[in-house]
């Protein structure tokens, strides 16, 4: 008879969804009806009817790769309390966060990030928290080193009466979470912990207010005289546990990367890479969690949660690395900005889980070491030959570090050797964090974080799935980490020009996932799916013709809809209404208002004609050779319910940027075709009006998604469009009624 085996640590189970299937199906049933109607009628009608075959084509391209990653979606249940059973020891495990600027990323948000990971639970002598500062700023050292003399009183307190919210500024911020009827002894204690976290803030607060916040010597002379983009490695331990008591805390090190202006840092792809480094000479925990600073671990149970998958699977080639939703915390109501993501994240993200696996996010994943390495499924040591001088073209001189590679690669989990002390291998640490380290190895081209994309998250991800590792996606609840969603129009455009910009690098680049497909082990469902996401820039072209179709319609007398009284029209506006409906019933399951649904959708429409045109111009630039993309950081802010009084949370804001141009001159077209339309309506039909309805319906549409920017041009101060742009978007509005004009009579 066999062993009994050992419950699973983690199930992977198929989500029924025959309704949604079958409406998806109908959908693209219509959609082709509707393309075999006007490739029929092509020869008929105008330019205009093939703007329209173009654009639909595409939507309908779009609509089956997104049926694609629906079709077999799969939820992740994990077990942590059996892991807890197994008597066997848990893996030890580096934790990653990166900060880049003290001023868009406040320090107070950073800090409690890395102190809700000092208090996960999990064995303290296993774990290691990094720090990466890009800004050099001796401030988030500051901050840090007040904040771990906080943990030292916080992190016993959570443990003690095992707090289920371990970042304090949410923890203090919600007062149901602090109930009279507690025994006395935690109520003094809590009353402390609030006393001393009010403290902390204080100093935090004070500290930036100065111009310094503190005198840079002892432990700060390393920030004297110093440039933010020019200065020597600085490594800092800050917490150490000496004596490795599992109840201790874990060790926390700030590490500033050597910068030069000569030498490009490769943004956060960069600064991860010199973590994995530090960390593979400092400590070498055989997994990695890399979170951003504002996204603190939000359930404590998170690193058990994660390891069910990476310890308990039968063959390591089912998680390459495990990948938690993003979800934001103090999200406005109803979603004005559409930048929660939470259908998203539920049913796209159960949907690619069903296939190679999710996408990796950026933050709130948990790695393999070995896998950041570039080690592929299966990979023995044997196989790879680990000859001195291979090791050294793809990793680099550094002598201690490659031999913790070579560990790595070689032995399984349990058998890793670890570094006696942290302290040992310091200078080689400095060595792994200087810019010139990486020249001449494959850091950023083949292995680690992978360079040459703003969104180099999916960049990496991708090809770890082309080694043939799949991933899990794990959704618990709570959830595994809260981060801070954009809290402005702006702010979310900017995000979002960054990420169509860094996903159509990803497409143009030699490491495009065709050739993943073609050469490598890149599942093509899976390629489907990465498609569905490179390809979110191209929609901005598409999107735009044919929100200004129907206006150009009407200002030329001619249609683009079948008539009302055809039947044909019926193919149009079941799309409209099924499509509709059926996105309206994703935000409802997932418990968000019609008001939400309504938000997103208008703000897919500006994104798209917005943002996503502007990373298409912008990766057009970096192919022309005209200018490099950069990663700009998006603003953090904390909200602790305390917010400005005269500001309108939730309102639309603009500024001067040339974003704001195309929205603005969509909006004024739709606005003409509107009125041109009603004065035809007026006159009837004598002049044999060729739209009708439909068109006139379709340009309302538009003009109720732009609705933002409708009150714009009424409004002052940064509510109001700024009038230069105004006028760029009549020059442009001219310049298309123009071109309407002309195209009419081709
Ligand atoms: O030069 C840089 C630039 C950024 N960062 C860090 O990168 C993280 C993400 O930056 P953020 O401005 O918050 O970007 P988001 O758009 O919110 O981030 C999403 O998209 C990015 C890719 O565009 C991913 O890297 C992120 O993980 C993902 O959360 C932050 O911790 C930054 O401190 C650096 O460390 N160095
Ligand atoms: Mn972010």
């Amino acid at each position: 008879m066999a062993k009994p085996e050992l419950p699973p640590l983690y199930e992977r189970n198929p989500v029924k969804n025959t309704i949604p299937r079958f409406i998806e199906i109908v959908i693209l049933f219509f959609c082709f009806s509707l393309l075999g109607y006007r490739l029929i009628h092509l020869k008929n009608h105008g330019f205009l009817w093939l703007i329209a075959l173009l654009c639909e084509s595409w939507f309908t391209f779009t609509w089956f790769l997104v049926i694609n990653i629906k079709w077999s979606p799969v939820e992740t249940k994990t077990y942590p309390e059996r892991l807890l059973q197994r008597n066997s020891e848990l893996p030890p495990l580096d934790m990653f966060v990166t900060t880049a600027d003290p001023v868009l990323e406040p320090p107070i948000i950073t800090v409690n990030t890395v102190i809700s990971l000092l208090a996960v639970d999990y064995p303290a002598n296993k774990l290691a928290c990094y720090a990466s500062d890009d800004a050099a700023s001796p401030l988030t050292f500051y901050c840090l080193v007040e904040a771990s003399k906080f943990a030292k009183l916080w992190v016993p307190f959570c443990k003690k009466y095992n707090v289920q919210v371990r970042a304090p500024f949410r923890y203090f911020s919600d007062n149901s979470l602090f109930t009279g009827n507690k025994p006395s002894e935690f109520q003094e204690e809590w009353k402390r912990m609030k006393d001393e976290y009010g403290q902390l803030c204080e100093k935090i607060e004070d500290a930036a207010k100065k111009s310094l916040p503190c005198d840079l010597t002892g432990e700060f002379a390393a920030f004297s005289n110093i440039e933010r983009k020019n200065h020597p490695t600085i490594i800092k331990v800050i917490l150490e546990n000496k004596e490795a008591l599992p109840d201790g805390l874990p060790y926390l090190i700030y590490v500033s990367r050597e910068k030069r202006p000569k030498h490009h840092h490769h943004f956060k792809a960069g600064a991860m890479n010199v973590l994995t480094r530090v960390s593979g000479v400092m400590s070498n925990a055989p997994f990695v969690l890399n979170v951003d600073c504002d996204m603190f671990a939000n359930n404590p149970q998170t690193v058990l949660h994660a390891m069910c998958p990476l310890l308990g699977v039968k063959d390591e080639i089912d998680s390459g690395f495990v990948q938690f939703p993003q979800h934001f915390y103090d999200g406005l109501k109803d979603d004005p900005f559409g930048n929660q993501m939470i259908v998203m994240m539920k049913y796209i993200g159960r949907g690619i889980a069903g296939l190679q696996g999710p996408l990796y996010g950026g933050t709130g994943c948990f790695h393999r070491r070995k896998v950041i390495y570039g080690s592929s499924p299966g990979d023995k040591s044997a196989q790879r030959k680990l000859s001195n001088e291979g090791l050294e073209m793809t990793f680099g001189k550094a002598t201690r570090f490659k031999k913790s590679v070579a560990q790595t690669l070689s032995a399984s989990n349990t058998t890793i050797e670890y570094p006696d002390s942290i302290y040992n291998n310091i200078d080689e640490a400095y060595q792994v964090a200087s810019c010139g380290y990486e020249y001449g190895t494959y850091w950023g081209e083949k292995i680690g974080w992978i360079y040459g994309s703003t969104t180099e998250d999916v960049l990496t991800g991708l090809t770890i799935h082309s080694r043939g590792w799949r991933s899990v996606w794990l959704a618990t609840n709570p959830c595994g980490f809260l981060g801070c969603a954009p809290s402005c129009g702006p702010d979310t455009l900017i995000q979002q020009k960054r990420w169509s910009t860094g996903l159509l690098e990803i497409i143009f680049s030699s490491k495009s996932p065709f050739f993943a497909t073609i050469k490598e082990k890149l599942e093509f469902r899976q390629l489907l799916a990465y498609i569905w996401l490179l390809t979110w820039g191209m929609r901005s072209f598409f999107e735009i013709s044919y929100a200004t179709l129907p206006a150009c319609c009407i200002i030329t007398n001619t249609n683009f809809l079948p008539k009302m009284n055809e039947p044909a029209i019926l193919m149009p506006i079941s799309i409209f209404v099924i499509f509709n409906l059926y996105c309206l019933w994703e935000y409802i399951q997932t418990g968000q208002s019609i008001r939400s649904w309504w938000n997103n959708h208008r703000m897919s429409r500006i994104i798209s004609m917005t943002a996503w045109l502007f990373g298409v111009i912008s990766v057009i630039f970096k192919i022309l050779g005209l200018s490099e993309t950069v990663f700009e950081v998006t603003k953090k802010e904390q909200s602790t319910g305390t917010e400005d009084c005269d500001d309108k949370p939730g309102r639309f804001t603009f500024d001067g940027s040339p974003i704001f141009v195309p929205g603005t001159t969509i909006l004024l077209v739709n606005l003409t075709a509107v009125v041109i339309g009603f004065i035809g309506f007026k006159q009837g039909n004598q002049g044999g009006r060729e739209w009708g309805i439909g068109e006139f319906a379709c340009c309302i549409w538009v003009v109720f998604c732009f609705w933002a920017f409708l009150k714009g041009l009424f409004c002052k101060g940064k509510y109001g469009i700024p009038l230069p742009t105004i006028f760029k978007s009549v020059a442009l509005v001219l310049l298309f009624v123009q071109f309407c004009r002309s195209s009419s009579r081709l």
